[in-house]
């Protein structure tokens, strides 16, 4: 069976006094929320620990949004993956396009940080996705494949999740249509060995488009970026209305 995983991406957004603000309003609403959906929050790090002790007893689950490949050491600047488990978080986001693009993340170092989450109990959000001009050129599904060859090597699948995000659609509220992320991430189910990995799509997920979105057969949750930041409009998407 695969899972539902519905999670939030806050990106570089948020205090920590607008992370407990944003819970008292959003906390609420998962009443109606069907139980086996899984839901997840990843603040920027600063906020994992007040976010811990504001969610422990809720069902939402705490997630980063990177980590590093070695368990300590001279790096400046980055968090260790015992660190974030002892914080309280359970899952952690590897390769997100802003960390490809802006920081020089590349297939080798993702797989680095997916081994490393696994290795200490993190399940790994593996990110992956096509630019526009990537798209234009018909290399969507060559790059993709690759992207996967590369980060999943010696990974362990049962202990993952994968997010399609097209870099054309982050942010920019040009979402893909449904029907093509679907077939994306079909694409993308057909070269794992494991079939039940839980695979999102991720790009301008509003409330307006996510039951649509859920409505897929093969799309088994979403990663929300400018969404997930309002207590109403995340609510809105974690209880989406399924079809
Ligand atoms: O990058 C994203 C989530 O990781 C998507 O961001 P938006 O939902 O703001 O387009």
């Amino acid at each position: 069976m695969r899972k539902i995983v519905i999670a939030g991406n806050w990106k570089m957004y948020k205090t920590q006094a607008e992370s407990e603000e944003f819970l008292q309003g959003f906390l609420p609403h998962l009443q109606e929320t069907p139980e086996e959906r899984e839901i997840l929050l990843c603040p920027p790090f600063t906020n994992l620990s007040v976010l811990s002790r504001n969610l422990h007893g809720s069902r939402v689950q705490l997630g980063a949004q990177n980590v590093h490949w070695e368990e300590y050491g001279a790096y400046t600047g980055e968090i260790s993956a015992p660190m974030l488990t002892e914080i309280g978080a359970r899952f952690v986001i590897v390769g997100h396009s802003e960390r490809r693009q802006y920081f020089g993340e590349t297939d080798a170092t993702v797989n680095l940080r997916l081994r490393t989450a696994q290795r200490f109990g993190l399940t790994p959000i593996l990110c992956v996705g096509e630019t526009k001009e990537q798209r234009d050129k018909g290399e969507t599904e060559s790059l993709i494949s690759l992207q996967l060859d590369k980060g999943l090597v010696d990974i362990d699948q049962n202990n993952l999740v994968i997010a399609y995000e097209p870099i054309w659609a982050i942010g920019t509220g040009d979402t893909c249509e449904a029907v093509e992320a679907n077939r994306i991430i079909g694409l993308i189910r057909s070269q794992l060995s494991n079939p039940n990995v839980s695979i999102q799509y991720g790009g301008s997920v509003k409330p307006n488009n996510i039951d649509e979105i859920m409505a897929q057969p093969e799309i088994d949750g979403v990663l929300v970026g400018g969404a997930s930041l309002e207590a109403e409009s995340f609510a809105r998407i974690v209880n989406y209305k399924s079809v």
